[in-house]
């Protein structure tokens, strides 16, 4: 039986390994025999962004996951995910590649100061919405019982501050969600709606969730996943920064409005590493759940060239450092270059591996110690990748040491997977 193209996976536990290089999926696939019983995977998933920054199209980075489910006679279902799509065209770019699970990310147009603003400032930006605040009656002095116990109230200046926030991004999700869906539809393949605001700087309230939800639902959108932004910082390359029992009770509450308007899944971006939070979120969302991870797969690339050659590791973290306040631009990192060393001659490779590759706590947990390296190989993978020495003698090094990068792969995202079990 060959391997099936992407299809749809519908709202069970999914888990996205998004791989940045192209080389990763063998590792991946071992993870899953290895620990996914239950999780559906998904294999081909890259950003927008991720493509712009790796040169690589979306028929590549599905030919290169499929190539590698093919090569191990992989035969059950798997998905495929457009991540961060912003325009039309992005969702034609990816639609045409064979992807199916469409992440839509309206980030641009919501207000990010949204919660910084008085009630006056508020009052007086939703008069301003026009359109965008059309539905601002329709749930003032609303109250909705969740069975968590919450309940949510509907106040008129939660639900102005939740238009100013979001009207605009829902009105730009709906026109995307609609184009995909027309899309498809014409061309008679299967596809699933995702929607994406994690990368915004203010947590989506629980009132926000309710009123982005059903206005998506009101505009003819049926979500599978919907990604807000969770209380706490997700930031890449390294675990939950948060209180996890406050946010395990803040996830318990938007999976009950993710029940109560869908069902949809929660979706947790910049999955990678945040494994003390992993299990609050399978426990709240009830296994209906999706975590994405993109990052961590490239991080652990760059562990086989620290394993396999230390001084190409050497090399590509004295780049990094170089391009690192460049391309930390987009991402929410707070990695200083003072908080990891430079790779000289008297830093040793296994302290330079501590300080760049420590997976656990990395961030100052109040005792004034910050790990932070990771963060800095994270945010620069693009400008690594794309560099024609470098990039290439990274590849090399992966492509001679694939049983390693497949291990490495194998023990990393096993106790991903075990962590939500
Ligand atoms: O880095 C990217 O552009 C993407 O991989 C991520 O934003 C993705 O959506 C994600 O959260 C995986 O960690």
């Amino acid at each position: 039986m060959s391997t099936p193209r992407p299809t749809t996976l519908g709202v069970g536990a999914s888990f996205g390994f998004g791989d940045r290089i192209g080389l990763a999926t063998p590792g991946h696939l071992a993870a899953l025999r290895q620990a996914g019983k239950g999780i559906a995977p998904i294999f081909a998933q890259q950003s927008i962004r991720e493509m712009t920054r790796t040169s690589r199209t979306p028929e590549g980075v599905m030919g290169d996951a499929m190539d590698a489910l093919a090569d191990a006679h992989w035969t059950q279902p798997h998905g495929a995910d457009a991540d961060h799509l912003k325009t039309e065209a992005d969702i034609d770019a990816t639609a045409d590649a064979g992807f199916t699970f469409f992440t839509l990310d309206p980030s641009g147009d919501v207000d990010q100061k949204a919660d910084d603003y008085d009630a006056a400032t508020v009052a007086a930006k939703a008069g301003k919405l026009g359109e965008a605040g059309r539905w601002i009656g329709d749930y003032v002095g609303r109250r909705v019982a969740l069975p968590t116990g919450m309940e949510l109230v509907f106040g008129e200046l939660d639900v102005q501050r939740a238009a100013v926030k979001y009207g605009k991004a829902i009105d730009t999700a709906v026109r995307l969600g609609l184009y995909a869906a027309k899309v498809q539809t014409a061309a008679e393949r299967p596809f699933e709606i995702e929607l994406s605001v994690d990368e915004t700087d203010q947590p989506t309230t629980l009132v926000e969730h309710y009123i982005v939800a059903d206005q998506c639902l009101a505009g003819g959108i049926k979500l599978v996943s919907l990604a807000p932004r969770f209380i706490g910082e997700m930031e890449k390359g390294v675990d939950y920064i948060g209180d996890v029992s406050q946010l395990e009770k803040s996830l318990a509450d938007h999976a009950a409005i993710a029940n109560a308007l869908g069902p949809y899944k929660l979706s947790l971006h910049s999955g990678s590493d945040k494994l003390s939070m992993y299990p609050a979120l399978a426990r709240a969302t009830d296994g209906r759940f999706h975590v994405k991870t993109a990052g961590t797969s490239y991080l652990e690339a760059v562990r086989v060239a620290a394993l396999e050659e230390p001084e190409l590791f050497r090399d590509l973290i004295r780049f990094s450092r170089e391009r690192y306040e460049t391309d930390r631009a987009t991402y929410h990192v707070h990695a200083t270059l003072a908080s990891a060393p430079e790779p000289s001659p008297q830093v040793a490779d296994q302290t330079l591996q501590d300080e760049y590759l420590e997976r656990w706590e990395t961030v100052d947990t109040g005792r004034g110690f910050t790990k932070a390296g990771r963060q800095i190989l994270h945010c620069t993978f693009g400008s690594v990748l794309t560099d024609p020495a470098l990039g290439a003698s990274l590849r090399q090094c992966l492509e001679a040491n694939q049983a390693t990068y497949t291990a490495v792969l194998a023990e990393h995202f096993s106790r991903h997977l075990e962590a939500l079990r």
